[in-house]
């Protein structure tokens, strides 16, 4: 029989495999630089599992696109495997009948573009808010920690229109909920032993605690769910802000089993927790990279500044329609997901069957990473990768919406990113807004050169490890 050539890769040591080469924070930096030894389809092996780390526009086509069905699995790892109910969600469940019938419920009922623009409100309220926040900082010549700013709005956004006005932050459950989703963003950031050594990884992750924490917090979600599960169901308390909000939605659907699949609560928490963990703090991160790249690129700052000031400068605030005019405004925020991708490995994804790509074999049940943080800098598809120049982008057709794998920062194919529009109105409207209304500067003492991009923390979204803090400085904008 043909022998199974696999893809180079580092040499591994026996047991543990290639798991001692991996650096802990900025991985996919270090994986771009073993791939540049080693080629655009490289295998590793993480203790027990197989593991390929794709780096290139072609091949990345060829994994998300030609060869999409072989590698549109997701592998179950202990902790997203926990608290989503065993799989039971979108995000995390492996390929099969059971996600194409969650991902077509979703898709019609929390995603579609009448769901989107139905939520448009909430944003531009919460957006607003924020502005007038930061008006008084200004006024105060303080400085802004942008970084808590945005993952609060976006948060809230998300909170309103998952339960409703009612769960709005403020309440000390809503807090609570909030500090949970961050202990939870550093659980599934840090790897258990039982996702490497099938055999006693259970046992080291009992003995270093993680097991317990994970069931705590799983309990926590649990509770805090089967409250507002609870409130939203019982016809003695009508509500109408609750009325079209994605919980509504979906207890509808589990009320009057209009699904092929039948629809349980536990489902629905599953899938609201999907929900949290992609959509908040992905929509902040990039909101957040945008504004320190621009600090850094006084250029593009203020060609971005004078974009939005020229177009809506007699507007109070910019709305979702302006924002569509805004050309140069995406492309910064097209220039700054190509640079720093907000999640530089997209989500791990699983091979369904042994299959060959590239010449080469992949066994069943590989891990795959797709590094688009390495792709975005291959010098075969962009002219000086490593400067931040929005202008690239103006005139061109490239989008970031998985039709040109050059620049896939919310993946591509049957697992791509159902949140794109929700992230991209968010991103779009925040950044018009902050530009729109302010300049900024450093706080006094500090200067640009002060913004450390490079030193992040480790996860599927890394962020600076130092909170964005910049002083506001309003800009004279016409009447409300
Ligand atoms: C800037 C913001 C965001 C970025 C960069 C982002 C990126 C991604 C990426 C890379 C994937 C994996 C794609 C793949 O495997 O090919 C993904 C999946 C997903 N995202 Fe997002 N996302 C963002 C915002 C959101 C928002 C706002 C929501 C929901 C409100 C959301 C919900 C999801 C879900 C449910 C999946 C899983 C889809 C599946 O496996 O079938 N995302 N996202």
């Amino acid at each position: 029989a043909k022998k199974a050539c696999l893809p180079p890769g580092p040499v591994g040591l026996p047991f543990i495999g290639n798991l001692h080469q991996l650096g802990n924070s900025n991985l996919h930096e270090h994986l771009w630089r073993l791939s540049q030894k080693h080629g655009p389809l490289m295998y590793l092996r993480l203790g027990s599992r197989p593991t390929l780390i794709v780096s290139s526009a072609k091949m990345a086509r060829e994994i998300m696109k030609t060869r999409d069905l072989e590698f549109c699995s997701r592998p179950v790892l202990t902790a997203t495997n926990k608290i989503t109910y065993n799989g039971l969600d979108l995000a995390f469940a492996p390929y099969g009948d059971y996600w194409r019938e969650v991902r077509k419920i979703c898709a019609v009922h929390v995603f579609s573009s009448i769901r989107v623009q139905s939520f448009r409100s909430i944003r531009e309220d919460e957006v607003s808010r924020t502005i007038e926040k930061i008006s008084k900082s200004a006024l105060a010549s303080k400085p802004f920690n942008l970084t808590t700013e945005m993952v609060s709005l976006t948060s809230t956004a998300i909170c309103r229109a998952a339960f409703g006005k009612t769960y709005e932050i403020g309440g000390s459950d809503t807090n609570r909920f909030l500090e949970l989703l961050v202990e939870t963003q550093a659980m599934i950031s840090n790897p258990f032993f039982s996702d490497y050594f099938p055999c006693w990884g259970w046992l080291a992750d009992k003995l270093t605690g993680m097991s317990y924490r994970l069931g705590k917090i799983f309990e926590e979600f649990d509770a805090f769910y089967n409250g507002i599960i609870d409130d939203n169901l019982c016809p003695n308390r009508p509500n109408p802000e609750r009325e079209g909000t994605i919980l509504d939605v979906l207890l509808q659907i589990y009320k009057d089993g209009s699904f092929k699949l039948q629809l349980t609560l536990e489902h629905i928490k599953a899938i609201l927790t999907d929900i949290f963990l992609a959509g908040t703090d992905t929509s902040a991160i990039t909101v957040n990279w945008a504004m320190a790249f621009l600090m850094k690129n006084p250029e593009a700052m203020r060609k971005a500044q004078e974009e939005v000031r020229g177009l809506f400068g007699n507007k109070g605030f910019v709305d979702e329609d302006d924002v569509q005019q805004l050309s140069y405004l995406k492309a910064v925020v097209k220039e700054t997901m190509r640079l720093q991708p907000t999640a530089p490995l997209l989500l791990p994804r699983e091979t369904t069957r042994e299959c060959s790509i590239g010449g080469y074999e992949i066994p069943t049940k590989t891990l795959v990473y797709v590094n688009v943080w390495a792709v975005g800098r291959d010098p075969e598809n962009w002219e000086n990768p490593y400067e931040f120049d929005p202008d690239r982008f103006m005139g061109s057709s490239i989008d970031l919406k998985g039709n040109d794998f050059e620049l896939t920062p919310f993946g591509a194919g049957r697992r791509i990113c159902p949140g794109i529009f929700i992230a991209l109105f968010t991103v779009e409207l925040s950044l018009a807004n902050l530009l729109h209304k302010f300049d900024w500067e450093m706080p006094s003492g500090m200067n640009r050169e002060d913004i450390d991009m490079n030193d992040v923390l480790p996860g599927i979204s890394p962020r600076m490890r130092d909170d964005l803090c910049l002083v506001p400085k309003a800009y004279a904008t016409g009447h409300k």
